[in-house]
């Protein structure tokens, strides 16, 4: 079989040629779809920066370097080992710094004009993936709020397919999957009518019992919808009584989220005791739920095993060309996202080589000062924005328009109708998958409403756990297993065959979602995108070397970033032990205060503190999301960047399995009020505590000895430097220590920890100083 390296298919796809076709016969060139605008005045001064900031790095880097060459007076030398590894980190940060460059080389936004599409005949069909795994973690009434929401999308309903894939093999999913669907047929005619533009339920009902928004505004004040509203309220209570009172009935029961089930495919229908439904089967969107078959004997491949089954069942059922995929938590908070994304992927320009549009991961469950950082605005406001203007953002797992096709392996457009042996060693043995996928075809109706005996034979070979062997699902075929970050590694992967995406972040989030917010959950996470992140950074994957040689360098250069900021956590663990022990031992590893060379230390320091300010602040945000950024990025380099590096270790040298703890989506009251009032809440391991708070207590000690050190002996010139460095960690991490000393609330940090931190910062503190000082 031939395969196109690199290249992505040149040929439009038959729906990007119907655009093609509507722009030269009925409209001139002059009404795009999109329109991509390049942040010139972001550039200039970004560009402007890195020139002074590079510069300033040389020099320190010669500085660093000149001074192993001096000849120098043993006296006045300050310690090899602690000069050494300080000057080491001092380049790996640089180096970071350079790395982060490339996201501000050339940022982008974009605009759509969903008035310009092609009439609703024809737009190509969709196929949405919700991914759920665990009932408990993940409760049901809210993951069907999001099957619910994505089938209310603003798309003509018969070409809107929804999959619902369950991984914990679940009855309550299967039986909340039919309950929502006999919601559904209230509901989406309910949203239609009164054009209700909120269309998860939860969020509707619970936004109209706060205030009444914008929704429909000239027909709300009618009688007539406020005797629909009451109806389809009291059918939504009637909907959740009943999930909730099936959950209640199979309490205790460990069939809820098994590992070990065979595979189980079922067409939703709504059920026939249903008196008058509002909503004919013809109006709905058609509901599938898939639990994969799963087995202990046999690696399931977390989330993207989940999606390629999905992609797989949905191939011969609906096919169609384009697909979205939501996390069960993720709804669709603006029912216009399809026609929003059909803007970029039928726009002729891009959509050749456009493999997926990427909506940024917004939630609905932040608080004002977002004390933990859950908004990760680094990420989804510069990081993603900066990808745009090269070859595309990478995918980040949710709220994300793909094509088919691009998930197809290399270049599927030249291996298709060849040699059926190459098909199946690549896709594996179902004749009637291949069939469909060298078609580029749909299904007809009638074989997937028949729900034949043979139609589901075939759906649930393809959900078993055995279909993948000896094909090359996962690797070269659908998302990619090698990382347990898969959203980060399949879109590596795309551009590294040569697709392109877009990033597209639009005033009304269209996805809004469930964000950590507990210290706990946030640690845990990170320390599993860590994990799967840094497992490429050290593999043959290594963006840098992999990556240059497939795509532009500076893209190359923001894939590595991610893979190795969790690496950092080695010069961040450097600079918050080596100079206070130094301190300690009155030693100075930075230039005296009469010493020019301060400046530099000054310039840098302030340098990339005031750009990161300039960022937060030109992305409409304040001074607190700056203080709070800065703070969870020192709390999360010394716990879950080191955890995660370390298991990324592990498991590379096969020391360890990879694995994948969904994240809890269920609230608890009391952490919620914490959360919401600005306080931190420390209720976690201590394995994430201790390093933390041993840290923290460190600073504390060389603060206050080094400035009683000052204060009694003198030497304040030459350990100025460590004194405020010290000083400015403190500042930063206040509330831990306050959880530590001034509070006796439950989030408090335990006794115990703080006690046994501060005898691990005294033996760091002894050791330290054995080592350090020779
Ligand atoms: O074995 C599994 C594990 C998880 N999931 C689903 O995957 C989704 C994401 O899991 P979640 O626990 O919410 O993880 P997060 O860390 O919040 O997810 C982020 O990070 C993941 C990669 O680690 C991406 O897949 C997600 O899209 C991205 O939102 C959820 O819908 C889960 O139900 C499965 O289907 N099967
Ligand atoms: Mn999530």
């Amino acid at each position: 079989m031939k395969m196109n390296l690199g290249q992505p298919p040149r040929i439009p796809t038959q729906f990007a040629r119907t655009a093609l076709g509507l722009q030269t016969m009925e409209e001139p060139h002059s009404r795009p779809l999109s329109l991509c605008r390049v942040n010139t005045k972001s550039i200039l001064i970004s560009r402007a920066h890195m020139l002074v900031h590079a510069i300033a790095l040389i020099v320190l880097v010669r500085y660093r370097a000149s001074l192993f060459f001096t000849e120098m007076n043993p006296a006045d030398r300050p310690p090899a080992l602690a000069w050494l590894l300080i000057s080491l980190a001092e380049l790996m940060l640089s180096f970071s710094w350079l790395l982060n460059q490339a996201y501000r080389w050339r940022p982008v936004t974009r605009a759509a004009f969903p008035e310009r599409l092609p009439e609703d005949g024809e737009l190509p069909p969709i196929d949405v993936f919700v991914c759920t795994a665990d009932p408990d973690r993940e409760p049901t009434v809210e993951v069907m709020s999001t099957v619910i929401s994505a089938m209310a999308l603003d798309y003509p309903p018969e070409k809107v397919h929804v999959y619902l894939s369950d991984d914990g093999g679940s009855p309550l999913t299967l039986h909340g999957m039919r309950e929502a669907y006999d919601f559904a047929r209230w509901w989406l005619p309910f949203c239609k009518k009164f054009e209700i533009k909120t269309r998860c339920p939860k969020a509707y009902f619970m936004d109209d019992e706060e205030e009444e928004d914008g929704d429909g505004v000239d027909v709300r004040s009618s009688d007539e919808y406020d005797s629909e509203k009451r109806k389809v309220k009291e059918k939504y209570e009637l909907f959740k009584a009943r999930v909730n009172g099936y959950k209640a009935r199979c309490r205790g029961d460990s069939s809820l989220r098994s590992r070990d089930h065979p595979s189980t495919v079922e067409l939703i229908r709504g059920s026939s005791a249903d008196e008058v439904v509002q909503a004919d089967q013809q109006d709905m969107p058609l509901l599938v739920y898939v639990a994969r078959e799963k087995r202990p004997s046999h690696h399931h491949h977390f989330k993207a095993g989940a999606l390629n089954a999905l992609l797989r069942v949905s191939g011969v059922t609906s096919n169609s060309p384009y697909v979205l995929v939501l996390d069960c938590d993720m709804y669709c908070n603006d029912p216009s996202s399809a026609r929003q994304a059909m803007c970029f992927h039928l726009d002729p320009k891009l959509s050749p080589s456009l493999s997926f549009v990427q909506f940024p991961q917004r939630f609905h469950n932040i608080s004002e000062n977002d004390i933990y950082d859950s908004k990760m605005r680094s990420y989804f406001w510069t990081s993603l924005c900066g990808m745009d203007g090269l070859k595309g953002p990478g995918l980040s797992g949710t709220g994300f328009y793909i094509k088919r096709e691009s998930l197809n392996g290399k270049s599927i457009t030249n291996s298709i109708g060849t040699d059926a042996m190459d098909l199946r060693k690549l896709f594996g043995d179902s004749k009637e998958f291949i069939k469909y996928l060298q078609q580029n075809d749909q299904p007809s109706k009638s074989i997937i409403h028949g729900n034949s005996a043979a139609f589901r034979k075939e759906v649930e070979f393809l959900a078993s756990c055995e279909y993948e062997s000896g094909t090359k699902w996962g690797q070269e075929v659908g998302f990619m297993y090698y990382s347990v970050v898969e959203d980060y590694f399949t879109g590596f992967t795309l551009h590294c065959n040569g697709w392109t995406s877009v990033f597209y972040n639009p005033p009304k989030p269209q996805f809004l979602g469930t964000a950590t917010t507990n210290l706990n959950d946030l640690l845990i996470q990170g320390t599993r995108w860590s994990s799967g992140l840094s497992k490429v950074g050290i593999s043959r994957f290594c963006p840098l070397v992999y990556g240059s040689l497939r795509m532009p360098i500076l893209q190359s250069m923001c894939y590595a970033q991610l893979a190795l900021f969790p690496f950092y956590c080695l010069p961040i663990c450097c600079f918050a032990t080596i100079p206070q022990i130094c301190l300690v031992n009155g030693i100075s590893i930075y230039p005296e205060v009469s010493s020019s060379y301060i400046m530099l230390f000054a310039f840098i320091f302030l340098s990339s503190l005031c750009k990161h300010l300039h960022e937060v602040v030109a992305s409409g945000h304040t001074v607190q999301t700056f203080l709070n950024e800065q703070r969870i990025w020192m709390i999360k380099s010394t716990t879950s960047h080191v955890y995660g590096t370390i298991d990324a270790v592990m498991t590379q040298i096969g020391m360890r399995r990879a694995s994948f703890l969904p994240t809890n989506k269920v609230d608890d009251d009391e952490q919620s009020k914490r959360y919401e009032m600005g306080i931190f809440d420390f209720q976690t391991s201590i394995l994430f505590l201790a390093p933390m708070v041993t840290l923290v207590i460190l600073n504390m000690a060389s603060f206050i000895v080094g400035v009683a050190r000052v204060l009694t002996l003198g030497g304040g010139d030459e350990l100025f430097m460590q004194i405020v460095l010290s000083f400015f960690i403190l500042a930063m991490t206040y509330p831990v220590i306050e959880g530590m000393v001034l509070r006796t609330d439950k989030g408090r940090i335990p006794r115990s920890v703080t006690t046994l931190s501060a005898f691990l910062s005294l033996a760091l503190l002894l050791l330290g100083s054995g080592f350090l000082m020779r």
